[in-house]
């Protein structure tokens, strides 16, 4: 299975980062998901308890999976595509400096976005302009527009 097979998904925020409140962690994880629905036929709806489609949890080291992480630096974060149980999933590293906004760190919302393009089904672009690059680049969370390479990619598979 290399998508969804269904349009509307769920999500729950299992834990937070104590860089940033809970308001601003919400707040870019909601974002990061719009970026991808405002492309596709894509909803997603939050739930507070349960098991959901798209399970986002902050790990550090070895958090459950076969796949730890490692200290700061390095992986920032890993999903897993689409499949029942941890399919969909995001995984964040507690041992980076998640932001909100500032560019001293990692925005929260920027990694977010990569990830759950991977949570959707695409794997990494050799576009150096492209979100699903391998790559982090810092670009303003206020005027972020999701590149043409993207755009086709999520297409190909929900369009
Ligand atoms: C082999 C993978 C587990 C690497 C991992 C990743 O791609 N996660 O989706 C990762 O954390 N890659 C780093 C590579 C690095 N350390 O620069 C990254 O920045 N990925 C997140 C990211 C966020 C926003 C944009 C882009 N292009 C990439
Ligand atoms: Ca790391
Ligand atoms: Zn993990
Ligand atoms: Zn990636």
């Amino acid at each position: 299975q290399y998508k969804w097979q269904k349009n509307s998904l769920t999500y729950r925020i299992v834990n937070y980062t104590p860089g940033m409140s809970v308001s601003e962690v919400d707040d870019s994880i909601e974002r990061a998901l719009q970026v991808w629905a405002k492309v596709t036929p894509l909803r997603f709806t939050r739930i507070n308890s349960g098991t959901a489609d798209i399970m986002i949890s902050f790990g550090r080291q070895s958090h459950g999976d076969y796949y730890p992480f490692d200290g700061p630096g390095g992986t920032l974060a890993h999903a897993f595509a689409p499949s029942p149980g941890i399919g969909g999933d995001a995984h964040f590293d507690e041992d980076e400096n998640f932001t909100y906004r500032s560019n001293r760190g990692y925005i929260l919302f920027m990694v977010a976005t990569h990830e759950f393009g991977h949570s959707l089904g695409l794997s990494h672009s050799d576009d150096a302009g492209a979100l699903m690059y391998p790559v982090y680049t810092y670009r303003n969370p206020d005027t972020f527009i999701l590149p043409r390479d993207d755009v086709n990619g999520i297409q190909s598979l929900y369009g």
